[in-house]
Formats: structure tokens, sequence, C-alpha cells
């Protein structure tokens, strides 16, 4: 049966992303460095795919793990704070896990973290033993209380969490942190983190059972190019024989580098991915250490 044929089979993938916010932006930019590219449609909640069969949909980042779980889109790019939350709640009332993180993306970086009144005299988890507790991520927070053995109310709020300890609404909080910026202003302070986040891919549990496969294995073969390279450069020198361990040892986060002797044997041409930062200080420590001709190069695509 065709895909058109039969509607569960389809023959384009769909990734959902913020409409906007924080990680719509980081989020397009990462797509377009995998090479796709969209026809931008007049209300722009659709995006048309043109480079490859893979279409946007621009939605609110809470509604990307049920669009996923309803099969309504294949993929999305969601903060790992509310796919999580959203998979503890689906845990929490017997559902079966529907979709999952695939991939860490390096953005969107936060955590999700308990304060306190800047007054109390922190001591542990058991301090919040009878105390309200406001959060957006009920199910994280009941999870990790849960763990900690401590029994606490929850008091669920959508936004602006950090005001409830003074509105007399909660004693503490959990919430996202990641200057620490909101807490300072309302006299509050993390002790203690729940869980790390930053934006995943999201995509189902099962795998797809048609051309979105190949389609899906492709983008991530892609992205994992671009995210392996994003802080890459290309370091080229020359260095005489014997003084190549002493600049190997400055090349800790190089991948092996690629070699050919020059100048009778003695000197050596090398070329090596580098994934940390390239200082000038590197570069002249490397050059005290022997290396010469030394160019620091950017890295545009890689496929391994
Ligand atoms: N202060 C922060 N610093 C870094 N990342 C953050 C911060 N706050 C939130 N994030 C991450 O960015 C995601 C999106 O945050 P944003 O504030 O744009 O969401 P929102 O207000 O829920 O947007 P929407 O209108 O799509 O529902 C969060 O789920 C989290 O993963
Ligand atoms: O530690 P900070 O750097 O101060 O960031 C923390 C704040 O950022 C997020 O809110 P956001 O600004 O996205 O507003 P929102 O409540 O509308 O999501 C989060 O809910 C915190 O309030
Ligand atoms: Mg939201």
């Amino acid at each position: 049966m065709s895909p058109a044929a039969n509607p569960a089979v389809r023959d384009r993938l769909r990734i959902a992303i913020q409409k906007s916010g924080r990680l719509s932006e980081p989020a397009r930019a990462l797509l377009a460095s995998a090479g796709l590219s969209w026809r931008e449609s007049r209300d722009r909640l659709f995006c048309y795919g043109e480079s490859l069969p893979v279409d946007l949909l621009l939605v609110r980042d809470d509604d990307i793990p049920g669009l996923i779980a309803d099969g309504v889109c294949d993929l999305g790019i969601v903060g790992r704070n509310v796919l999580a939350e959203q998979a503890g709640e689906r845990s929490e009332t017997g559902k079966p896990a529907v979709f999952r993180e695939w991939r860490a993306l390096g953005f969107g970086g936060c955590r999700l973290a308990v304060a306190v009144p800047d007054g109390w005299d922190w001591q542990g988890p058991q301090q919040l033993a009878g105390k309200r507790v406001a959060t957006t991520y009920p199910n994280q927070l009941r999870a990790w209380l849960r763990e900690q053995r401590v029994e606490a109310d929850i008091v669920v709020l959508n936004g602006s969490v950090e005001i409830a300890p003074r509105l007399g609404q909660a004693d503490a909080i959990c919430d996202l942190v990641s200057s620490g910026a909101t807490l300072a202003a309302n006299q509050l302070k993390p002790v203690l983190d729940v869980m790390r986040s930053e934006a995943v891919l999201a995509g189902p549990v099962q795998p797809f059972g048609d051309v979105r496969a190949e389609l899906a294995d492709l983008l991530l073969r892609r992205m994992d190019g671009v995210l392996r390279i994003r802080d890459s450069k290309l370091l080229l020198f020359q260095t005489r024989r014997d003084a190549l361990p002493q600049v190997l040892q400055l090349l800790p986060d190089a991948e092996p580098p690629t070699m050919c002797a020059i100048d009778g044997a003695d000197t050596l041409a090398l070329q090596a991915l580098c994934h940390g930062a390239m200082t000038w200080q590197r570069l002249e420590d490397l050059k005290r250490a022997g290396a010469r001709g030394l160019m620091v190069l950017p890295v545009e695509r890689m496929l391994a």
C-alpha cells in the first residue's frame, strides 16, 4: 500500500521544535547545519522541507512529547526537563513509555534545583518534611522526594514559581536555574539539583516501520557530525621527529593525527582534529615544545 493510501505509513519525517522561546533559534540552526532547509508557510506553524523530505512543526515546547506520543510528529527538540516530566506523568498514570531521549544536543543547559529562602540554614532534604514546595515539575519533584524519603506538599504553578515563597504560597521551590539571577532577585538560594537539563532530540521508543527510519538515520548521522565538530578545529603543523612526544602531550583532546615525513624523514607534517579550545596560549606552548608553521582551520562538516 502506498503511503498516501495508508496514513500510518509516512514518507516524510516531521520534526517539532519550539515556535518561539529559548530553544527555537538554536534548534533551527542545528537542523540547518545538518543540511535541512524549508519553505516557510505564511502561518509559520508548518514548514515544508525542501532539501530533504523532513518538515518542521512549530509548537509550544510542552506539547512536543505528546505530539510524539500521538504520532503527530516523529521527532522533537525539547528540554530534557520537559521530556522527563511528561515521561514521569505517563508512568505515574500507568501509561507505557512511548518517547525517549535520542541525543543530548549541547544547548539550553540549565538545572532543576530546589531553592529555599536566603535566611534558611540549610541542613539537607529532611528540612523539607511537612513543607510546601512550589514547582512546575511535580512528577520530577515527587520522584525525588520519594527517593529522599521526605514527605512534603507539592504546589503546582505554571510560571513565576520564584515568587511563591514571598506570597506565602509555598516555603520552598523547585524550578529551573541557569545563572541564578532570578533566584537571587527573589531572595532565594539554590540548595541542591534534582536534575541537569539541556535540549535533547526526542523520538519514539519503537523504531519507524517505513522510510522515516532511513530519514531519521540520515538526520542523526548528520547531527552527530555537527555536534562532534561544534568546537573542533583542524590543527596543521610540522615538527622534528624527536620533539613529537612533547608536542602530542599538549594535544590530549586531539584525534590520532595524520602524519607524513618530509625533509628526508627528520621532519613530520601533521594534521590533527582537536576538540578543545585552541587559544593563543596553547599555540605558544606547542611552539615552545617544537611545533612549527602552526595553522588552525575551522571544520565545516564531518561524516564519520
Ligand atoms: N534560564 C534558562 N537557561 C537556560 N535554559 C533554560 C532556562 N530556562 C529554561 N531553559 C530551557 O529552555 C526550555 C524552554 O524554555 P522557555 O522559557 O522558552 O519555555 P516556555 O516559556 O515554556 O515556552 P513555550 O512558550 O514554548 O511553552 C526549558 O524547558 C528548558 O529546557
Ligand atoms: O537562573 P536564571 O538565569 O535567572 O534563569 C531561571 C529562569 O529562567 C526560566 O524562566 P524564563 O526566563 O524562561 O521565563 P518563563 O518563566 O516565562 O519561562 C526559569 O523558569 C527561571 O525562572
Ligand atoms: Mg512551555
